[in-house]
């Protein structure tokens, strides 16, 4: 009767399978009955471990055909996932029960090349685990021996279980390599390990091993024995391939202990199998023992009769043999190349790795290079750049008087010239101003040259903000200065003059620390018809500077005043060679 679906959680169902099929096999398939009414209602993965565990149970049955319809079926529904290799793995005993040793190997191949994606360190184990299981019944001695010893050296020292399973191989491969007493001692032990912890079928395995290899050591009674257990617990999980190899060993066991009867017994089960090549050994030793045991009470046609059976199993299983090398060779032969060209790969790999870091590494050194390129030029930017502040600031500081902060002489008389050319050359005025203080030198004396820079400065101050931007205002000797105005006539030169005059003299001279007057005397010269560049303007703005010292100082003269008066001027002249002050 189907579950219901919607009450069984399937995942915790088939946990409890698994974990059923190694310990009761009978309620293990009962089980796998019941799921298999739900199975629409299972999720894809959850019907692939069904089927994997359906075809493990036709193994277990000895339905090999039927095993591999359903593990290839499962393939798909459990694709990437570790059931895949246990699929494999299956199909691969199911193969070889069927003596098809060809698809055997490639299934083996096909997981054998998983177990390197295998991730679970336990997972892993148990594959090498089946794989050693696999090459045992193949008869591949080597690959048993090297696939256990791979499974015991992933497993630590609380992995009991799967150490003696690996044990278990290894003593196959012992009993292989008819090294029965040191066989039968690693068998004991992990028939011990496993009855102890409640692994019925694989304690199994091992009294079989321990029988064996008792009666290989020709302790026959003692071989009897365990091979009896061995019968009974197989019996127990209907392990078909198993009970028939126990018989088999049996009919050797009782024909050396001279019990024909149970000779007879035994080889019935193995004499009645049907013609399948899984039986052929079997057959091989059963028929060879009758062959013998008839010989012995001289029954010699019956002898005859089974030693031509026991000599067509012989071919047969020579055959066999030859095939299993053949297809061995083969799979080998495929694997070496794969591993060739997986090398070839690799170094392919290693190759692109190389070129890669090189490639990495010019990148880097030309980022380097960049950088350090970049980083040079704007060091060098800066550098110009400063280069270039200071430069003008040194151009500046040579253009400018230090004391007052306004343009010193040259580089007044060099903008005045420019702007006398513009002004002239659009039709423009030009007026020149000169002034120079008035008895400087008396207060240098009086007062210190400290309090005479004090009074140059501050003359400079009180003027800087009258005058007009585009005019120029120069310091042209120790307290003599010019003012230049372009389109400017003399009209407002006069102008000017005498507002700067006013200025100085209402100067407040205290802040100094003394109390004193500043004059300046001005001298003013406007544009004339010839005038061809500044030099004729400063010249009369000079002649009329002198006149206003000569009338007394604190005055404004203008140069047109004195050209009315030609004696006057020649006074002037007398007067400024010995000026009274
Ligand atoms: N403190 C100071 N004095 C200066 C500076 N440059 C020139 N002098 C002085 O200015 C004085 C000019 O004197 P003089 O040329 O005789 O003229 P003055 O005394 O002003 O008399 P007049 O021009 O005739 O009114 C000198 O004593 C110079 O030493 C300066 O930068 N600082």
């Amino acid at each position: 009767m189907p579950l219901m679906a919607a009450t069984i959680n399937f995942d915790e169902a088939l946990a409890e399978l698994e974990q059923l099929q190694h310990t009761d096999l009978p309620s293990a398939i009962t089980k796998l009955h019941e799921l298999e009414a739900d199975f629409e209602h299972m999720t894809r993965f959850q019907q692939g471990r069904l089927l994997v565990f359906k075809g493990t149970s036709f193994i277990y049955a000895g339905q090999y055909q039927e095993a591999l319809v359903t593990l290839i079926q499962s393939e798909n529904l459990v694709q990437n996932s570790d059931y895949l290799f246990s699929a494999y793995s299956y199909e691969a005993t199911a193969y070889i029960a069927l003596r098809n040793f060809k698809d055997a190997f490639v299934v083996m191949s096909k997981s054998l090349g998983l177990i390197d994606r295998i991730e679970n360190i336990d997972i892993k184990r148990a594959a090498y685990l089946r794989l050693a299981s696999l090459y045992s019944a193949m008869g591949i001695k080597e690959e048993v021996g090297s696939y256990a010893a791979k499974a015991e050296s992933l497993a630590s020292a609380d992995d009991v279980k799967d150490i003696c399973t690996a044990k278990l191989y290894l003593s196959v491969y012992q009993l292989e390599l008819e090294a029965f007493t040191k066989a039968f001692d690693e068998f004991q032990y992990t028939h011990d390990f496993f009855e102890s912890n409640g692994f019925p079928l694989i304690s199994f395995i091992a009294l079989k091993g321990m029988g064996e290899s008792k009666l290989r050591l020709q302790e026959y009674s003692a071989a009897v024995a365990l091979l009896l257990k061995a019968l009974k617990g197989y019996e127990s999980f209907n392990f078909q391939l198993e009970i028939n190899s126990v018989h088999s060993l049996l009919t050797e066991a009782y024909f050396a202990l001279k019990q024909s009867a149970e000779v007879v017994e035994h080889a019935k089960f193995v004499t009645s199998l049907p013609n399948d090549p899984s039986y052929t050994e079997l057959k091989h030793t059963v028929f060879k023992v009758l062959a013998g045991l008839n010989a012995e009470n001289k029954q010699f046609e019956q002898a005859y009769e089974f030693s031509k059976k026991e000599q067509y199993y012989n071919q047969l299983m020579f055959d066999e043999a030859k095939m299993k090398t053949l297809a061995y060779q083969a799979a080998k032969f495929n694997a070496d190349e794969q591993s060739r060209e997986i090398n070839l790969l690799n170094k392919e790999r290693e190759l692109y790795v190389a070129q890669q870091t090189v490639k990495e590494r010019e990148y880097t050194n030309m980022l380097m290079f960049v950088t350090i390129l970049v980083g040079g030029l704007f060091f060098l930017g800066i550098l110009l750049a400063v280069g270039q502040m200071q430069k003008r600031k040194f151009m500046r500081m040579a253009r400018m008087d230090a004391l007052t902060g306004i343009l010193n002489r040259g580089a007044g008389q060099e903008l005045g010239e420019n702007l006398f050319v513009q002004a002239t050359a659009r039709g423009g005025d030009f007026c020149v101003i000169l002034f120079d203080l008035d008895f400087f030198k008396r207060i240098n004396d009086s007062f210190g040259h400290g309090t005479g820079d004090w009074a140059l400065k501050k003359v400079v101050d009180s003027l800087k903000s009258h005058i007009r931007n585009g005019d120029v205002f120069a310091r042209i000797g120790g307290e003599e200065f010019a003012i230049l105005l372009p389109y400017a006539d003399e009209e407002k030169g006069m102008e000017v003059a005498e507002q700067c005059r006013a200025r100085i003299e209402a100067i407040d001279t205290q802040h100094s620390g003394h109390k004193f007057v500043i004059t300046a005397s001005f001298g003013v010269s406007g544009l004339m018809a010839d005038d061809l560049s500044l030099d004729p303007l400063f010249h009369r703005a000079d002649m009329a500077l002198y006149a206003a010292k000569a009338n007394g100082r604190n005055a404004v003269v203008r140069y047109s005043d004195i050209l009315k008066c030609d004696k006057q001027a020649t006074d002037l002249r007398r007067h400024i060679a010995s000026p009274s002050v």
